[in-house]
């Protein structure tokens, strides 16, 4: 038997001094990571550390959505259509997890957490700058949302940034007119510091795409790509939705919002509403 006493014996190899060689932890930072939650309740309520750490994960995984999100938008600017896919087939697996994580925190009751709310103050999930700059990167531009960074001047530089630039369904549109399809000018010279709105010309176009998709399979499957991951944001936007409904009723925000309803309204905004209006045009 290779295991005895269901202990596993150490290879020999395995390099235990660490005095001045990189480790696990000292290339992770875990000293710093690992020192970041930190409850402020008084005394200390127990779930607040879920509470913290739903949080926290929350923002590592932003970091990476944003991370691919703006280098799938460069490669679409470039011409790479692959290398903008597998950015995006990243960050699908990346919002599933993170809607799926929701499952967590609905753990947390309204009375456990009504314990700990109280010391929030007026913080919340609406200060969150990567989730905001995720919002701009997928085309929901809305220069309100600026204020509530002025007091951290990197975030607000950084939506500031992502506010002047194009989002990726910016340089998508882009991309097809350089390929050859037929998009409006209009289009191409946006305003691109605004939201993105419909735009119904658009629609014989990807009418075209998607009755010719073997000869436009690229163009066919960035649609799709697109599609889903309008589809998954909005999944997680749902979740959160229910969660807050379900841990604290129609109250207000700590944001100062109406809560729910304020939250509500957010399922029915759109970053590709042509995507989806073509739908109804499909087989006819
Ligand atoms: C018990 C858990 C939670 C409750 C009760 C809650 C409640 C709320 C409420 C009421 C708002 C509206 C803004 C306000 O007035 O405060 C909000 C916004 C927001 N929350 Fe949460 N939240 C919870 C968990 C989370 C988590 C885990 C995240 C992940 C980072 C998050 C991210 C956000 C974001 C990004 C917004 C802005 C949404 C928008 O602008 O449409 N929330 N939340
Ligand atoms: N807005 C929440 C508080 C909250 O959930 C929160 C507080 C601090 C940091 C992040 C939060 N998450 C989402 O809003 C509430 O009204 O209870």
């Amino acid at each position: 038997m290779s295991v005895e006493k269901n202990t596993r014996k150490l290879d020999k190899g395995i390099v235990r001094d660490f005095s001045s060689r990189m480790s696990y932890a000292s290339y992770l930072q875990l000293p710093t990571l690992l020192s970041a939650q930190q409850p402020v309740s008084e005394p200390e309520h127990h779930d607040e550390m879920l509470f913290i750490i739903q949080h926290q994960t929350t923002e590592l995984w932003l970091k990476l959505v944003l991370h691919e999100l703006r280098s799938a938008a460069a490669w679409l600017r470039a011409d790479d259509l692959g290398s903008a896919l597998k950015g995006i087939a990243r960050v699908k697996h990346i919002q599933k997890t993170l809607t799926e994580q929701w499952s967590v925190l609905a753990t947390l009751t309204p009375t456990e957490y009504s314990q700990f709310r109280g010391f929030l103050g007026n913080s919340s999930g609406f200060q969150s700058s990567q989730y905001r700059a995720v919002e701009f990167v997928l085309g929901n531009k809305n220069r309100k949302m600026l204020p509530v960074f002025e007091s951290d001047p990197e975030a607000h530089a950084m939506l500031e940034e992502l506010l002047a630039a194009p989002s990726i369904y910016d340089e998508f549109l882009g991309y097809l007119a350089r390929q050859g399809f037929d998009v409006p000018a209009s289009v191409l010279q946006r305003d691109v510091t605004r939201a993105h709105e419909y735009t119904p010309e658009l629609v014989p176009l990807f009418k075209h795409i998607y009755e010719n998709a073997a000869a436009n399979w690229g163009a066919y499957e960035a649609c799709e790509e697109l599609v889903d991951l309008e589809d998954n944001f909005q999944l997680w936007r749902f979740r959160h939705l229910r969660t807050v409904q379900r841990t604290i009723g129609m109250k207000a925000g700590t944001g100062g919002s109406s809560g729910a309803a304020f939250l509500q309204k957010a399922l029915e905004l759109t970053f590709f509403p042509e995507l989806f209006a073509v739908r109804t045009e499909i087989g006819q």
